[in-house]
């Protein structure tokens, strides 16, 4: 019976042995095999512990975040001391009562004399910390530990365990004391230390044959191992929470700050989720909207319902979603412009400034300030993503182009570089061009605003660029890889991507220039020159008859009379351009530039016209005129006279002689400050174009109206009063 039953569970160990065997090669294979296919992973994986060990260990902080996160770390640490010390009360408290319990029915004890007083006096001493808690501080938990640790080596000691108990003893410290305390010690490296202590004691009875078994050590030994690992692992959970917390600290601050911000800037404030809903309703858009019916909710409603057409919605989501690609963990921002429709469908031109960040729950927000700026001007300026150019996302064609020219413009590295990032980096120069005027519209560089594209690209560039455009499609831009780009005398030889762009205002293309350095004026530098050539070598088309002589208003159906063909085309083009060049140079939306004025002067040197040169500033003539600019039809110098020359009020002296030639231009603003006069003309004949142009917001009558009839806000009030005093008190040419 009895050798039945031993073979039976010899067949059970084996059976047992075997399967186990089976799992043991199963788990080694897949281990393994899972080592081998993740191998770069489980590389970064070792480097990142072993950084996390070297920063455990390492308590030098070397950036004043290093530092904040220790001081926090401790502060944890002293809170964990406290708990520490309550627990350890309770424990010694219930010990001490069951030895005094059994000490009283005269039961054995299980523990020595020795060991029961010193217990007595930890509890004494762990009551007292935990009565007057202001003795631990965050500077004395190392202390603390030392001593503790110090303590339970001493109790490891022959006096106070026999060697058959050592190992119970050393495990009931581990459990109980140890490696809840763990917490206490600021660094790993110190536990490590203090865990030698008992390790050393136990060492010393087995060496000298006091302890015959060797296995007490052992415990020990394991003991030293798990406290360390627990010690570096608190110290990593500590430190990643603390961390964290001061992350979203920082981003909840920034946050607000950026709130506030945009609260100050902006006509309403408003929060989008991810599906760019509005996450609450907005009492101030609604009055901006005239959506303020009793009842009615923003809350939910789509952003892009709220714009003016499905076109501007699309470029809007393009723009909006843009930013998701950017890290998580901070806050990104960026302005552009679109149209936002109130509930009479009156479009009005808004800055939209958003702000895009994550909740801690890993969701996309996105804060929105919207400004009304049909009739102030935009606060980002040129740093606003302008809403009807849509900047290829990903550039992928631009980064081709451009990664072909090297060092010179090294292309963007990843497939989400934002190619307005690129411009603004200076890789890029980006031009957008009027297809009918010919013009650059849009420039990341104001350089090459009001140009015409001759005046940039070398004949056989323009042909390349008129082959292109006859080809591009809006899906499909065009990469050309060598275009010829006048840098002053000479040509660089480019790299570019052409593009059509959608635009209801205007039919227009985008040229993005991979720029070599030379391309881009020095920031800072006067990049707008007020003495600009004209190039196109047709100016004399613009000489029209007597008649034509003594308009001053701009009149484009007597200049379509007189300036047949060409001409009045080309009269159109130089207007355009020089109100685009007046915007630049006063810094506001060309849409705030009027002509006041203009003629066709003309002057003889036999003296048969009326001029004479006089000193003089423009503004002296109509306070209307803010902005002056001469065109010269005709070419004149030092011999023959008839130059403009501009005065240094300081030094009483002429600062500036300006040579006239067909097509050169010279805009400067109207006032005191351009003191100047025509020299005597001594040759010849003398035509110039001289404009003069106020600079001014629109009246936005709607907005006007809305703000006087239903003022919903301060602000509104404000604006009302502002503009009715503005637009009584204008003059009446103002509304010519
Ligand atoms: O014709 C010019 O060059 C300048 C004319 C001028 O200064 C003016 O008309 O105010
Ligand atoms: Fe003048």
């Amino acid at each position: 019976m009895d050798s039945g039953i031993i073979s039976s569970d010899a067949r059970l160990d084996a059976t047992v042995a075997v399967v186990t065997a089976v799992f043991q090669v199963l788990f080694l294979c897949r281990t393994a095999y899972g080592a081998v296919s993740h191998r770069s992973h489980i590389r970064n994986l070792a480097e990142r512990c072993m950084k996390a060990a070297t920063r455990a260990f390492a308590q030098t902080p070397h950036s004043d975040g290093e530092r904040l996160v220790l001081e926090k770390v401790s502060e944890l640490r002293l809170q964990i001391a406290r708990l520490f010390i309550k627990y350890i009360c309770a424990l010694l408290c219930m010990t001490l009562l069951i030895v005094l319990w059994r000490a009283m029915r005269k039961a054995p004890l299980f523990v020595s004399p020795a060991t029961t007083l010193a217990a007595a006096v930890a509890f004494w001493i762990f009551a007292l910390l935990d009565a007057f808690p202001a003795i631990l501080t965050a500077r004395r938990l190392n202390a603390m530990y030392i001593i503790m640790t110090g303590y339970w080596a001493a109790t490891l000691s022959p006096w106070h365990v026999q060697p058959t108990n050592a190992s119970q003893l050393s495990l009931l410290y581990l459990a109980f004391a140890r490696m809840p305390a763990v917490g206490i010690a600021t660094t790993p490296a110190l536990v490590a230390v203090c865990s030698l202590f008992p390790l050393l004691v136990l060492g010393l009875r087995v060496g000298t044959g006091e302890m015959p078994e060797v296995r007490p050590f052992a415990i020990e030994f394991c003991a030293f191992i798990g406290t360390v690992v627990a010690s570096t692992s608190v110290q990593q959970v500590l430190t990643y929470r603390i961390e964290r917390s001061l992350q979203y600290k920082k981003m909840a601050t920034d946050f607000n700050a950026t709130s506030s911000l945009l609260h100050l800037m902006c006509d309403s404030v408003i929060e989008l989720d991810a599906d760019l809903r509005m996450v609450e309703h907005s009492p101030s858009l609604a009055a901006l909207l005239l959506r303020g019916r009793p009842g009615a909710t923003l809350a939910g409603t789509d952003f892009t319902d709220l714009l003016a057409n499905a076109a501007e919605a699309g470029r809007a989501v393009e723009l909006l979603r843009g930013l998701e690609d950017c890290p998580r963990d901070g806050v990104n921002a960026q302005a552009f412009q679109t149209h936002l429709m109130d509930s009479d469908t009156n479009k009005f031109r808004t800055e939209v400034f958003q702000v895009m960040y994550h909740t801690p729950e890993g969701h996309a927000r996105h804060l929105i300030g919207l400004r009304d700026v049909t009739d102030q001007g935009s606060l980002s300026g040129s740093r606003a993503v302008e809403s009807f150019s849509i900047l290829p996302r990903s550039s992928t064609p631009m980064s081709l182009a451009c990664s072909s020219i090297g060092s010179k413009a090294s292309g963007p590295s990843g497939p989400n570089v934002n190619a307005q990032e690129n411009a603004n980096a200076g890789k890029f120069l980006s031009l957008l061009v009027d297809v009918d005027l010919q013009v650059v519209h849009t420039s990341s560089s104001f350089a090459y605003l009001g140009r015409h594209p001759a005046e940039l690209f070398s004949t056989t560039g323009m042909q390349l660029l008129d082959r292109a455009l006859a080809e591009v499609s809006f899906e499909t831009p065009i990469s050309l890889s060598a275009l010829e780009f006048r840098l002053g005398s000479h040509y660089e030889v480019v790299s570019a991507t052409v593009q059509l762009v959608q635009n209801p205002a205007v039919r227009s293309y985008l040229i993005l220039v991979c720029a070599p350095s030379g391309l881009m004026p020095p920031k800072g530098s006067s990049e707008f020159s007020s003495v600009a050539d004209l190039e196109t070598g047709k100016h004399r088309e613009l000489l029209v008859g007597a008649e034509y002589q003594n308009k001053l208003d701009i009149d484009l159906h007597l200049s379509a009379r007189h300036r047949q063909g060409d001409g009045h085309l080309l009269f159109l083009y130089v207007l355009e351009k020089i109100r685009r060049l007046i915007a630049r140079a006063a810094d506001v939306p060309p849409s705030w530039v009027y002509f006041a004025s203009h003629f066709l002067s003309h002057l003889a040197s036999d003296g048969s016209s009326s001029s004479k040169g006089t000193i003089h500033c423009d503004e002296s003539s109509f306070d209307r005129f803010h902005y002056s600019a001469v065109l010269w039809l005709t070419a004149h110098n030092s011999t023959t006279g008839g130059e403009v020359q501009f005065f240094d009020a300081q030094r009483g002296d002429w600062r500036m002689t300006v040579k006239p030639r067909p097509g050169r231009l010279a805009i400067f603003t109207s006032g005191w400050e351009s003191i100047h006069r025509v020299t005597p003309l001594l040759i010849g004949e003398r035509w110039s174009l001289p404009l003069f142009a106020s600079v001014k917001a629109p009246v936005n009558t709607t907005r006007l109206s809305k703000a006087c009839l239903r003022p919903s806000s301060t602000k509104q009030w404000e604006y009302c009063q502002d503009r009715l005093h503005q637009w009584l008190n204008a003059a009446e040419e103002d509304f010519s």
